[in-house]
């Protein structure tokens, strides 16, 4: 059973936190976001707190808090803050979780460290979060490559936008890859309309399983 699990993505803005606060409601997860860079405007952990129905107690805090809206290596530079890699050790936990990195899987945490050198650690499966939208062929493809590269196991990509059909053929074909389900941009965007999306676009049985 697919207990605890990462939520990563192909690019910044492509809806993880949306994504993950529909995931964690409706299959009751504890959210976990170790690194958030940006304090200006809601945190993906208030995000996550406002759209999904769970309790406080469910949303972990983070390990940590950056200012600058920017990639975390340059956000903790001018904090003046160094992201130890050893800090970031997966939480003991008495119930199941997800995991939210930030940006993509290349994204900098230091000089030295990736978001992906962290997951490799960690050996827990991961969902890759896809625009629908023109570009996700390549970023998609790519990042499927770099998981595999690492023998990072991938549960199956999560699309994100309005329906591609031959997009999303094409990179299910070309990567070899599961797709777990494509949540359409809602508008609004509320809890309830969340938790009804996500039930209709994904089997959550599949977030219950061994990674495939
Ligand atoms: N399914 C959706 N319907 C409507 N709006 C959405 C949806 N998914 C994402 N959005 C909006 O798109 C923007 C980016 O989404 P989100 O914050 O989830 O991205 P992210 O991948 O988590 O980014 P980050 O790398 O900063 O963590 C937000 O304004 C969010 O509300
Ligand atoms: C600030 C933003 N919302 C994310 N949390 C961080 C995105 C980092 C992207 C870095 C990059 O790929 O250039
Ligand atoms: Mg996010």
């Amino acid at each position: 059973m697919t207990e605890r699990f990462i939520v990563t993505g192909t690019d910044t803005g492509v809806g993880k936190t949306v994504f993950a606060a529909g995931l964690a409601g409706v299959v009751d997860r504890f959210y976990w976001k170790p690194v958030q860079s940006g304090l200006h405007e809601e945190t993906d952990s208030e995000v996550v707190a406002r759209l999904s129905g769970l309790p406080a107690g469910r949303i972990l805090p983070e390990v940590y808090r950056l200012k600058m809206p920017l990639s975390p290596h340059r956000s903790a530079e001018i904090d003046g803050v160094a992201i130890e890699a050893a800090k970031l050790s997966l939480p003991a936990l008495p119930g199941p979780l997800i995991v939210e990195g930030a940006g993509g899987l290349m994204v900098p945490l230091n000089r030295q460290t990736r978001f992906i050198d962290i997951f490799r650690q960690w050996r827990l499966p991961v969902v890759l979060c896809a625009r629908t939208a023109l570009g996700t062929i390549n970023h998609t493809l790519l990042s499927v490559e770099a998981l595999r590269a690492r023998s990072i196991p991938l549960l199956g990509i999560a699309f994100i936008g309005d329906e591609m059909a031959d997009t999303q053929k094409t990179i299910a074909e070309m990567g070899k890859v599961r797709i777990l389900g494509r949540l359409p941009r809602l508008d609004p965007l509320t809890p309830k309309g969340l938790s009804v999306a996500m039930r209709a676009a994904f089997n959550v049985a599949d977030f219950m399983e061994a990674p495939h």
